[in-house]
């Protein structure tokens, strides 16, 4: 049986030895870890790949992460800068280019901390929203760094509502050029990162007004900071928001624009341009000008938030394997906490949730990658199944990664809370996932809407034609439902096809209330808009619901293209079986609301959902060995491959400023306070 590289690295000399709580999880491997680390890299060839690229970064002390934790923000920034400039070096030398594999691994072993992403985001933006010309211009530029470029587009006053953004670009057809401005203070761009400190463009998304006229959103390429000093250029105000809940390596900025004059041909016009005498041409939509966020949503749901749970799971299952607390019985040693069921319910369903998103952002970008040519080409027909699954998608990942993540946390008690257990900057991260890139209500709200619609078709004309016409994604609302869930005994609960079903008669059946309820405030006088606010609640529920019949139903074809690696199918089906059952007994109410399941049948799926914690209990090390994560990319007391939590927690303390520095309190005050109390005694 293989097992994952022993990547024991991080230059710390007691941990030569593997700890024995941990080594003896290792022993009896049920499945091929190394086969399942292929997998879930779609390929051997690239797990190789990635450990070439994983050796290249780690055995060099540039690329270090060992003291983040005791940086400043302003360190924390210089060093991410540092790195992402020593991994230009090396990609040019190397000769990694530009969106290939070496730099998504790069970017992987470096946990994410570098900075400069927001200028891969132009990037996307540009290539998405740009003609092939202007591609041609900018796009060298960037790779190449002759510019360092953001994405601007949420301001003081605006970031999920677009239309009422307020910057404006007002063009000027006796000079050709655009204008473009702030004309007031809640217009100012706020939160893009990297244009802090760093960028010397922006993408501003800004009001076009041509010809008298209003026509919306759309995106202007401006200068910002000299080429030559890095000042800001004339006009422009530009700074950094300050301190922030995480992420201190992304210097996130405020713009301010005051009259700033640029060409013509900085407007990106794939999809609309305005001509030298000011008319306005538009291929599409007016939201067309959003496709660039459908882009970002997809790569950060597998590229960064994922990969959030998925470490946080790592360090808390090995630390649960290390951590003694108590007695299961008097007579027993003191038992590693993950021997208790409370621990299992705790980490198991997180760790099936890792899987569970790592194979659905996998299908998302399959998905994605499969309609994007025709989109850019303006065939817009998958484009709206598109947004909903990507922005539905984007919002349950990073709700369910951001509370697993802080579960995780938790679970690790009192050493979850050191900096250095790695696992606050996970949570903070994931926090931001939940807002970023679009806030989570708003995007299932989006969602809603895309079932809305659909369901009305499906129930406008159930003829076949028409249902052959449904997107795939939501098929299922055309499909013949059962009333009851036919399950008469626990066992039957680990049938596939039986939840999958079990999620998809919820979700419908939520859409169908959302519907009908908005309908009966319709029918009663409520105008359209009020109705939808009055039933946004339903909605949200409903987009979850599908989110997740989504994922449970991926997850399951995912088990069986598996056919050929039984001992991995087998246990991945644990997962599996662990996460659609989670899911269910966590909102019960759901399935038992109009009699789908009785009282008895959730009992039934507790006993089988309780009856998998042991069986995944023996393979959970390896399961979280499997996703190969470094030592180095971890940077965790707690989560190191070897088990040697203690000794690390107590070395990386040493290193803290707060021992290494003296103590300016006491001269100043703690001496005084000691010697005033010595005085009265
Ligand atoms: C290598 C690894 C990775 C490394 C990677 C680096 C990582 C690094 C760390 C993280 C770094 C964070 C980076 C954050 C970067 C930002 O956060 S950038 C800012 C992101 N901002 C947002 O997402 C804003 C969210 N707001 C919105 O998307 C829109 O305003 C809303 C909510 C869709 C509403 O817009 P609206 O114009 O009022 O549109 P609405 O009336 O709702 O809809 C009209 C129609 O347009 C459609 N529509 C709406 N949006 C879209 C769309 N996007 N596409 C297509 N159609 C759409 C609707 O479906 C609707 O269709 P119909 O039903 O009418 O047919
Ligand atoms: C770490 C981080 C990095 C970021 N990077 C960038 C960047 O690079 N570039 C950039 O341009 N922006 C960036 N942003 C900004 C980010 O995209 C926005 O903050 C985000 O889109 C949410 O918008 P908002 O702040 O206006 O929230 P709001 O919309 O004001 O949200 C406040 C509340 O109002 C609710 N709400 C709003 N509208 C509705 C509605 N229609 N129906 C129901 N409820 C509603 C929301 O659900 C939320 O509860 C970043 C933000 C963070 C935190």
């Amino acid at each position: 049986m293989g097992s994952p590289v022993h990547r024991v690295s991080l230059g710390d000399t007691w941990s030569s030895q593997v700890h024995p709580d941990i080594e003896c999880e290792r022993h009896t491997q049920s499945f091929n870890v190394e086969r399942l680390t292929n997998i879930l890299d779609s390929g051997a060839e690239n797990t190789a790949l990635r450990r070439k690229v994983e050796n290249i970064i780690h055995s060099d002390p540039k690329f270090s992460l060992k003291d983040n934790y005791f940086m400043t923000q302003n360190e924390c920034y210089e060093a991410a800068v540092r790195r992402k400039f020593h991994v230009q070096i090396i990609a040019k030398r190397l000769g990694w280019l530009d969106n290939s594999p070496e730099l998504y691994y790069a970017y992987r072993a470096l946990s994410g901390e570098l900075a400069l992403n927001i200028h891969d985001i132009f990037l996307k933006a540009l290539r998405s929203l740009g003609s092939e010309e202007q591609i041609a211009k900018w796009a060298p530029l960037c790779k190449e760094f002759q510019i360092i470029a953001t994405y601007a587009q949420t301001e003081l006053g605006h970031g999920t509502y677009l239309q009422g953004l307020e910057t404006e670009a007002t063009y000027d057809a006796a000079t050709q050029e655009f204008v473009v401005h702030s004309p007031t203070m809640t217009s100012t761009k706020w939160w893009p990162g990297d244009l802090g400190r760093s960028a010397t463009h922006a993408l501003v998304q800004a009001q076009l007004i041509c010809s008298g006229a209003r026509r919306g959103m759309h995106s202007f390429i401006v200068p910002i900071r000299s080429l030559q000093d890095h000042t800001p250029l004339p006009g422009i105000t530009v700074g950094d928001i300050g301190p922030k809940m995480g992420f201190d390596y992304t210097d996130n900025g405020f713009l301010r624009l005051d009259h700033v004059r640029i060409p013509r041909e900085n407007m990106l016009n794939r999809f609309a341009q305005v001509l030298p005498d000011g008319t306005y041409l538009t291929h599409g939509r007016l939201q067309i000008n959003y496709l660039s966020m459908v882009v970002t949503r997809v790569t950060l749901i597998g590229g960064e938030i994922t990969p959030i749970l998925q470490k946080a799971c790592v360090i808390a299952v090995r630390y649960s394997v290390i951590r003694r607390q108590s007695h299961l019985r008097p007579s027993d040693p003191e038992a590693k906490v993950l021997d208790y069921q409370m621990q299992q319910q705790k980490l198991f369903p997180q760790l099936a949730t890792a899987y569970a998103f790592h194979f659905l952002a996998s299908n998302l970008s399959e998905f994605f990658y499969s309609s994007y040519g025709a989109i850019v080409n303006l065939d817009f027909r998958t484009l709206p199944e598109l947004h909903a699954l990507s922005a539905g998608i984007k919002a349950l990942v990073s709700d369910l990664c951001s509370l697993g993540t802080e579960l995780c946390r938790r679970a690790c008690g009192g050493h979850g809370y050191s900096k250095l257990s790695g696992l606050p900057s996970l949570v903070t991260r994931g926090a931001a996932a939940c807002t970023y890139e679009g806030e989570n209500t708003v995007l299932y709200l989006q969602l809603a809407r895309f079932l809305e619609k659909n369901y009305l078709q499906a129930q406008a004309s159930p003829d076949s034609a028409s249902q052959r016409s449904l997107p795939l994604s939501v098929a299922y609302l055309t499909a013949p439902d059962l009333a009851r869930c036919p399950a008469q005994k626990a066992t039957d609960f680990l049938d596939p096809k039986l939840y999958t079903m079990a999620w998809a008669h919820v979700a419908a059946r939520l859409i169908k209330d959302s519907v009908h309820h908005l309908q009966t405030l319709m029918r009663s006088g409520t105008d359209r808009h009020e109705a939808w606010n009055q039933t946004a609640v339903m909605y949200t529920q409903a987009a979850k619901a599908h989110c997740y019949y989504i994922s449970v139903k991926n997850f399951t074809e995912t088990l069986e293209k598996l056919g050929n690696e039984p001992a991995i199918q087998q246990v991945l089906k644990r997962l599996c079986d662990l996460y659609a059952l989670h899911g269910i007994l966590t909102n019960s109410g759901d399935f038992l609301h109009d009699g789908f399941l009785s009282g008895t049948q959730v009992d039934a799926a507790r006993t089988a959902y309780l009856d998998l914690l042991p069986l995944i209990r023996k393979d959970a090390i390896l399961l979280t060995d499997a996703f190969d994560f470094t030592d180095h990319c971890l940077n965790s007391a707690l989560g190191c491959y070897d088990g040697n939590v203690y000794e690390r927690l107590f070395h990386w303390a040493q290193r803290s400023p707060t021992n290494t520095q003296g103590n300016p309190a006491y001269e100043k005050y703690l001496r005084p306070l000691l010697q005033g109390s010595k005085a009265k005694l």
